[in-house]
């Protein structure tokens, strides 16, 4: 049974007031909030079994690196990745995108082509321009519509046989658009090409089955799913993580070391060099069960009824426009006619209101509206409609402020 109440006892920052208000956390899409369930891991790891891991004979590094492996089990479990190996633990999203670009950076040859969607975070656009200018391969952009969805007619016109990689996002951070990723990725497959799933806006929302959805690498980040910052996970299909080579080189990754040669490690170790985020990889094993204890249905319905109330309330008032209405998840980006985004949220601020303004690392789709940024308003199971109450209530004053 979903209680609200019970969920946020689980966070206890959601006590916090700021310049005497109660704080009001509507920026989940830059990271969520952290359970204490969460917060207690990490501090039982660093209070009774911290050491490195995979290398000591000795009691604690053992149990630090059987918890470090069961976390990755877990995440295996969480995605339904076929094997624990084809989970890379990474220090984030950004990580992961830049190990496969980097990867390919040996493959790809001069004149292939590189589809990327309009909606992409700069994480999923400029490892892509690195990679195209390292190799000579050509970007392609699937354009965005008004409403903020992907103009896929076009993307199925932009596939030939000499596109050999598409990235998208599973859900746009700027507008929450969920983007059609199992089309995507079934028609990349007729051409051949690889696809690589940028999952850190759907990870808080929704559980992705890699396997349902046939995507050759799908990368994220564990603190927008209630886990901590500086990890984060790159899965890929066994036989493409064994096409690319090591991204990083040091210890952990080899088998074998001479002045002579090298030998590198199997997977996953081969992607994770030098000493990992150990407690951070545990940590996030501890989120994923955290998640799916509070259950992805009823997060969904929680996250669903928050979005459309609050877009009802905020349709209300005049001189506010929404960005992005198509089918998404729970993230509002709007502006006040004739207002600076920022100046709404450094307002807000004041009224203990936290949300994102400005281009989210999606200046594209900024240009593509020709705006310089936007309010965002993210919401989270651990929300409320009291929240969104006071949401509205502060644009109101915000409007009144600066019109
Ligand atoms: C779709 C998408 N892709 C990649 C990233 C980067 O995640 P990292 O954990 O920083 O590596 C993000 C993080 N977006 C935050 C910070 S910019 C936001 O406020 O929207 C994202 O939303």
């Amino acid at each position: 049974m979903f209680s609200i109440d019970k969920i946020r006892a689980d966070f206890p920052i959601l006590n916090r007031e700021v310049h005497g208000k109660k704080l009001v956390y509507l920026d989940n899409g830059a990271t969520s909030q952290t359970p204490k369930v969460v917060i207690d891991t990490i501090v039982d790891y660093y209070s009774n079994y911290n050491a490195n891991i995979h290398r000591g004979v000795h009691t604690l590094s053992q149990e630090a690196t059987d918890k470090y492996e069961e976390a990755r089990i877990k995440i295996q479990k969480h995605f339904n990745a076929k094997h624990s190996y084809e989970i890379i633990l990474t220090s984030g999203t950004t990580h992961g995108v830049n190990i496969v670009a980097s990867g390919f950076a040996s493959i790809l040859q001069e004149g292939d082509e590189i589809i990327v969607s309009a909606l992409e975070h700069h994480s999923n656009i400029v490892p892509w321009q690195m990679l195209c200018e390292k190799t000579g391969a050509i970007l392609k952009v699937i354009p965005m519509d008004e409403d903020g969805s992907l103009r896929m007619d076009l993307y199925h016109e932009l596939l030939n046989p000499k596109t050999k990689l598409v990235f998208c996002n599973h859900v746009s951070n700027a507008l929450g658009t969920i983007n059609p990723i199992k089309e995507i990725i079934h028609a990349a497959h007729k051409f051949g090409a690889y696809v690589l799933i940028d999952g850190a806006q759907a990870v808080p929302h929704i559980k992705p089955d890699v396997q349902a959805l046939d995507a050759d690498f799908y990368v994220a980040s564990a603190h927008k799913m209630c886990g901590p910052t500086g990890v984060g996970m790159l899965y890929g299909k066994e036989e493409l993580l064994q096409l690319l080579p090591p991204y990083q080189g040091g210890g952990e990754m080899i088998e074998t070391v001479t002045f002579e040669k090298t030998t590198y490690a199997g997977l996953p170790h081969k992607f994770e060099a030098g000493t990992p985020n150990i407690c951070g990889g545990i940590a996030f094993g501890v989120a994923v069960d955290y998640m799916n204890s509070v259950g992805f249905s009823n997060i969904e319905k929680q996250e669903n009824e928050l979005l459309s109330y609050a877009t009802q309330e905020l349709e209300k008032i005049d001189g506010l426009k929404i960005y992005g209405t198509t089918n998404k998840t729970s993230v509002i980006s709007f502006n006040l006619e004739g207002i600076h985004p920022y100046d709404v949220g450094a307002i807000l601020d004041k009224l203990g209101v936290a949300v994102r303004t400005g281009h989210h690392c999606a200046q594209p789709i900024m240009d593509f509206y020709c705006i310089p940024g936007t309010v965002r308003a993210s919401f989270s199971f651990y929300n409320t409609k009291e929240e969104v109450d006071i949401l509205v209530n502060a644009v109101k004053k915000a409007q009144m402020m600066l019109s």
